[in-house]
């Protein structure tokens, strides 16, 4: 029997969520997803079975066609403006190619993630208070990156970027983090590390977190549940070890998935769509 008191709290219920494209395509089809506090799932899938619509449904980058998105309880699908804001600070956003403002320091990119609290002009003149300051030191610190808070980021490596972006997520202090590819724009060694340092600041934090990810061994390394996508459909959803050659066949078809098991390498470069527009609307300033 199972003792109510060992369940963590719900923080994200989606419930017959779907979404259909302008374009006619059905891109998820009744989706029910419960994630627990502190959780950390890994979302698989073949390319198109909406695993980055369901991410962006949750923050209504993409606005769902139906069903119920709640987050800590609050229905996020119908929220106006103001209210879509306040809730989008609770949800923090990390990008496959970081999104982060070329031209500014590290520091600057790491505040960049309190614009949702300070307002815009305070933030325009670059006026965050000195307690943001200091948190935004101290998870550099955290993440290595304590003695490059005045570089600017087009100085740094694609995975010191990516912990500035993880950074810049936590400056919001989140309680849901949805990770959009984190490392496919990243090297084997630097994809485990970035994986890893994901994993254990969500531990350390408390914080569920959602990760799209394409590579199924980094997935099977690092999330502690995996919940595959096939055509819009949640045809799996459990622990790591589960995850065996007949539900890879269910999540990926007749596809060799043997070639999912690696590291896929590197996405082209025009393979990535910009996500700059994308942070800008979730810090409301488009
Ligand atoms: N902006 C859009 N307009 C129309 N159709 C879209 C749009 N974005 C995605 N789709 C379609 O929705 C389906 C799901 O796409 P989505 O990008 O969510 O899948 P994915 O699993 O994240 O794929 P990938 O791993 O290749 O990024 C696909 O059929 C795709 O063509």
């Amino acid at each position: 029997m199972i003792e109510l008191g060992t369940l963590p709290s719900t923080v994200l219920e989606v419930a017959r969520l779907n979404k259909r494209y302008p374009t006619g395509d059905l891109a998820l089809r009744d989706v029910d997803l419960r994630i627990g506090r502190g959780e950390v799932v890994a979302l698989i899938g073949p390319s198109g079975a909406g695993k980055s619509t369901l991410i962006r449904c949750v923050n209504r980058l993409v606005q769902p066609t139906s069903g119920s998105v709640r987050l800590d309880g609050t229905e996020v699908t119908d929220l106006g403006s103001a209210s879509l804001r306040r809730a989008r600070r609770r949800m923090g956003m990390i990008f496959q190619e970081y999104a982060l403002i070329e031209r500014l320091t590290v520091m600057e990119n790491a505040l960049s993630g309190r614009l949702g609290y300070v307002g815009f002009w305070r933030s325009w003149f670059r006026r965050f208070p000195t307690t943001d300051v200091a948190e935004a030191f101290t998870l550099l610190i955290r993440v290595g990156l304590s003695d490059m808070a005045n570089k600017r980021a087009d100085a740094l490596s694609g995975g010191q970027r990516q912990r500035v972006g993880i950074v810049r997520a936590l400056m919001q202090r989140p309680e849901l983090l949805l990770v959009d590819e984190p490392t496919a724009s990243l090297d084997p060694k630097t994809s485990r590390q970035i994986m890893r340092l994901i994993l254990e600041l969500c531990t350390e934090r408390g914080l569920a977190a959602i990760i799209n990810i394409h590579d199924v061994a980094l997935a099977r390394q690092f999330a502690q549940r995996i919940v595959g996508l096939r055509a819009g459909v949640i045809v799996f959803d459990g622990p790591p070890n589960s995850l065996d050659a007949a539900a890879l066949t269910a999540i990926y078809g007749d596809e060799d998935w043997t070639a999912t098991l690696g590291h896929g390498g590197k996405v082209a470069e025009d393979e990535h769509r910009s996500a700059v527009p994308e942070v800008e609307r979730l810090a409301g300033l488009a």
